[in-house]
């Protein structure tokens, strides 16, 4: 079994919780209040999959803290208004390099995802092996309806997992699936009644995993995700420019600062 070397306890936005009789980790998502991804949560996520990996980690499960109202609502709106051209770089770096790790991890993963996850807080189910949600939370890519374009390893992402036809009307449309309409398209895996029965569920696939070789499960994985990985590297320097210039731009700018207005409102302030 492996031994527990990193200090998790270290970690600011997730709690992790190993479980030494067969290696899982599960690990909570806790960036109040809604798991937006901000450079420096991006930041701790990726050096967090480099410690499970030299851990021998058997099996990775992300949820959220925030049961039954939101896994991650993606992109951090109040970070990605006007930023500075070099904090813009910064993040789209991050959040690319953090994708790409979790897609081709040595060990499985599984995201049981307890609350909505739109937009960006799609992306970690995405890059995992495996999705569970429970009832009565939207998820998809509706990135669109903000006037942002889908980096390629994104689309890339959501076509390996639902395939060309199904991703093109979900990215085009912007829709955001209700959880059974997500089971329907492949979107989630399953749909758990409670989030202990997904947990439970995401141990049963995790242990599933175990019986394969190790490292052939990984070259079988890589082989598989070839077409993801390919995306991620493709050209990276000129699609991280893209993203960028794309997030400085006017149009996107105007739609996030509409956004920031709408949740302000929404809660009054
Ligand atoms: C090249 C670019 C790549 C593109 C990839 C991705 C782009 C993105 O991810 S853009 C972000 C898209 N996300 C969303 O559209 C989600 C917006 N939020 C919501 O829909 C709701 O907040 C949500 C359903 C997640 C939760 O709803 P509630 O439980 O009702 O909470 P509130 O709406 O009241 O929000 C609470 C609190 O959180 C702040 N918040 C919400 N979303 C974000 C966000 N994405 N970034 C930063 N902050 C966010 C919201 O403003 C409230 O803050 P306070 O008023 O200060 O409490």
């Amino acid at each position: 079994m492996p031994y527990v070397c990193a200090d998790y306890s270290k970690y600011k936005f997730v709690n992790v919780c190993w479980n030494s009789e067969n290696g899982i980790a599960t690990v909570t998502l806790k960036r109040p209040p809604v798991n937006s991804l901000t450079a420096e949560f991006l930041r701790e996520l990726s050096s967090l999959l480099l410690d499970l990996e030299k851990d021998e980690t058997q099996g990775l499960i992300f949820t959220s803290e925030f049961d039954e109202k939101v896994f991650s609502a993606g992109l951090d709106f109040k970070e990605l208004y006007r930023p500075s051209i070099d904090h813009a770089k910064e993040f789209m770096s991050l959040l690319h390099s953090f994708s790409f790790r979790l897609s081709c991890t040595a060990y499985p993963t599984v995201a049981v995802i307890n609350g909505h996850a739109p937009a960006g807080g799609c992306i970690i189910p995405l890059c995992c092996e495996y999705r569970i949600g429970l009832n009565n939370f939207n998820i998809g890519l509706n990135e669109l309806k903000f006037g942002i374009l889908l980096p390629d390893w994104l689309s890339s992402l959501m076509i390996h997992t639902i395939g060309s036809r199904n991703a093109e009307q979900a990215i085009l449309s912007g829709t955001l699936f209700s959880s059974e309409h997500a089971l329907r398209i492949g979107l989630v895996d399953e749909i758990a009644p409670t989030k202990e029965v997904a947990l439970e569920k995401a141990t049963a696939f995790l242990n599933k995993a175990k019986i394969v070789n190790r490292s052939l499960r990984l070259d079988a994985k890589l082989h598989l995700r070839r077409p993801i990985l390919q995306e991620f590297q493709k050209d990276i320097e000129n699609e991280l420019a893209k993203n960028v210039s794309l997030l400085m731009s006017d149009k996107v700018q105007q739609s996030l600062d509409a956004h920031i207005k709408i949740l302000k409102e929404k809660r009054g302030n």
